[in-house]
């Protein structure tokens, strides 16, 4: 699924530290189809620019980064476009989530950013439905989600993500705002997806429970990847 060789990546600075920051200095990893994958390493260390990459939201790297048989690099403006909207899901820490909507409509809010044609109401809230039945918040469709726990406005994002069929679910730091037992209730539903849907996660974490639990953990210090095991590797 995910094939980087080499992947360079800088930041500009301006002003009194201007320059180049080099963030990632050759980082190779491969991420096979339908594997749980987490990303770790210390604050600062690059991996929400890693996932910015992966997500087709940044392009200014060098080094080869293919992920579902695309180099991200030769495409267009367009085509990361159809890209994002085709192969990937997003869940951010800070759910992103529209409270003036209700739960469903929240999910549904994707349809809204297709380009091959609309689906008809009835057939968006159908899926929402499905998709809060899988991440078990059926019980929340008419909700806001202002009025939902932690653990379930994350439930209730990843089922926003989910919404496209992605082929990968990138996550960034998806346990960071949760307590403990929701955070284990969120990994339980991350193997649960993987098991039964077959789609790829890419979760960055400081939670050595996820790491912990991840097929492979990609750790990334002083630029590089550090090492590339299985999640029982790195709890030895
Ligand atoms: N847009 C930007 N411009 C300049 N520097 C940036 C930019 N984004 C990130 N950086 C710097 O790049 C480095 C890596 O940042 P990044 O957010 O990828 O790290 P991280 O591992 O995700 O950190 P954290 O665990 O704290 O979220 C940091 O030194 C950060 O300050």
């Amino acid at each position: 699924m995910i094939r980087a060789r080499g992947i360079r990546k800088s930041y500009r600075l301006a002003g009194a530290r201007a320059g180049e920051l080099p963030v990632l200095r050759g980082v190779d990893f491969d991420v096979e189809d339908g594997e749980f994958a987490a990303v770790i390493g210390r604050s600062g260390s690059g991996k929400s620019t890693l996932l910015a990459l992966l997500g087709g939201l940044d392009s200014d790297y060098s080094g080869e980064l293919k992920v579902a048989g695309k180099d991200l690099r030769t495409l267009s403006d367009a085509e990361l476009s159809a890209y994002r909207n085709a192969t990937i899901g997003f869940v951010f820490q800070a759910f992103h989530l529209l409270d003036h909507l209700s739960c469903e409509d929240n999910v549904a809010l994707p349809a809204l950013f297709r380009v091959d044609g609309k689906e008809s109401k009835e057939a968006r809230l159908t899926r929402a439905r499905e998709l809060m039945d899988t991440v078990g918040i059926a019980d929340k469709i008419g909700a806001r989600p202002g009025t939902l726990s932690g653990g379930q406005k994350q439930r209730l994002a990843i089922a926003r993500a989910l919404y496209h069929r992605p082929k990968l679910l990138i996550c960034d730091e998806p346990t960071g705002n949760l307590d403990s037992a929701s955070a284990a209730a969120i990994i339980a539903l991350f193997r649960r997806l993987r098991d039964e849907s077959g789609v790829t996660l890419t979760i960055v974490t400081h939670d050595p429970t996820i790491a912990a639990a991840a097929d492979r953990v990609i750790e990334i210090r002083d630029g590089v990847v550090e090492l590339a095991g299985g999640g029982e590797e790195v709890q030895a």
